[in-house]
């Protein structure tokens, strides 16, 4: 139900003070502080049995959350048991070994509703200023590497998406250059970024199209990820090495939701009758890295 006090005072501002509550964090009595990093929960007497201070770092463990009446619930995505909420549920992804992250979740009580979309909001703002996309693309092709394309969007890319609320679109290629006519035509207002579920060469199709069209300049800054299902996968081990993130798909698929990003530069080189464009680097990684991506440029005369 509407809250008119809440509707008169608005949309809240974005908070640097930590908000302070009272709560029950899945079903043990705490108090939590939610501050712009992190959410953090220490027992109170009732229930001191669930061990000292936990917390999540908002940026680094949360894939999403959502607001269900007093319940704050929050999908993690963390190393380790960091919020003492016991064995999370199944992993979701694969290699990556020890490191990887595992899925689980937490529930935040409240006392009221209001305060829990008082800490909706502020996570909202949080998630916002760190520029985590909204609404993707998808380009998946079931042709590339081991001809995975497919299921890999379906149980591994997916189920992190969703858990983070990001709404999607996805369209598989279907012929050679398909999705270098995709980038071309997409409507891209609709979308935070593309994402390939496929090897390198889609994405150079990508990179293509995007550079055919009319506003060629505006396209080219739409954000560009890459979820490994080629045969080398070479420019997702090179990105994720250069943010200190192992080599697994759900850090891939993660590196995208927590808005990991760079700009994109593309440099022409021409020889003789063709054109090739060199792409230096790629986006959402966290730290720079060089990659010569060569790749021909068909309008080119
Ligand atoms: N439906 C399709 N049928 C055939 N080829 C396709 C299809 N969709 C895309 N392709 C082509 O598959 C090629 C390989 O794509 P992708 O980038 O996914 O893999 P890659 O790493 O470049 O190569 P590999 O397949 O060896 O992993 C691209 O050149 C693309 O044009």
């Amino acid at each position: 139900m509407a809250d008119p006090q809440a509707e008169a005072r608005g949309p809240p501002e974005p908070r640097a003070e930590a908000l302070v509550e009272p709560v029950r964090v899945n079903g043990s009595a705490a108090e939590a502080t939610l501050s712009s990093a992190e959410l953090a929960w220490r027992p109170t007497a009732a229930g001191r049995d669930s061990g000292g201070r936990r917390k999540l770092e908002l940026e680094s463990d949360v894939l999403g959350f959502q607001v269900e009446g007093r319940a704050l619930k929050l999908a993690t995505f963390t190393r380790g048991d960091v919020t003492g909420a016991g064995r999370p549920p199944s992993p979701v992804g694969c290699g990556g070994g020890a490191e990887d992250r595992k899925r689980g979740e937490v529930a935040v009580e409240m006392e009221s509703e209001e305060a829990a979309e008082r800490w909706g909001h502020a996570i909202r703002d949080r998630f916002a200023s760190l520029g985590r996309p909204k609404r993707l693309f998808f380009i998946v092709n079931p042709y590339g590497g081991k001809r995975g394309g497919r299921k890999i969007f379906q149980t591994e890319v997916l189920p992190l998406i969703e858990a983070a609320h990001i709404l999607y679109t996805m369209q598989e290629t279907n012929y050679r250059l398909h999705a270098q006519e995709i980038a071309g035509s997409l409507d891209l207002k609709k979308y935070d970024g593309i994402v390939c579920v496929s090897g390198d060469g889609i994405l150079v199709e990508v990179v293509n199209g995007l550079l055919q069209r009319d506003d060629w300049d505006k396209a080219i800054k739409v954000p560009l990820g890459i979820i490994p299902a080629g045969t080398g996968n070479g420019m997702v081990q090179g990105l994720l090495h250069s943010a200190g993130e192992p080599f697994s798909m759900s850090n891939a698929v993660f590196a995208i939701i927590r808005g990991h990003r760079r700009a994109l530069d593309v440099t022409s080189v021409v020889q003789g009758k063709t054109k090739f464009f060199s792409v230096m680097m790629l986006t959402w990684g966290r730290h720079c890295i060089s990659l010569m991506l060569p790749f021909f440029f068909p309008n080119y005369n």
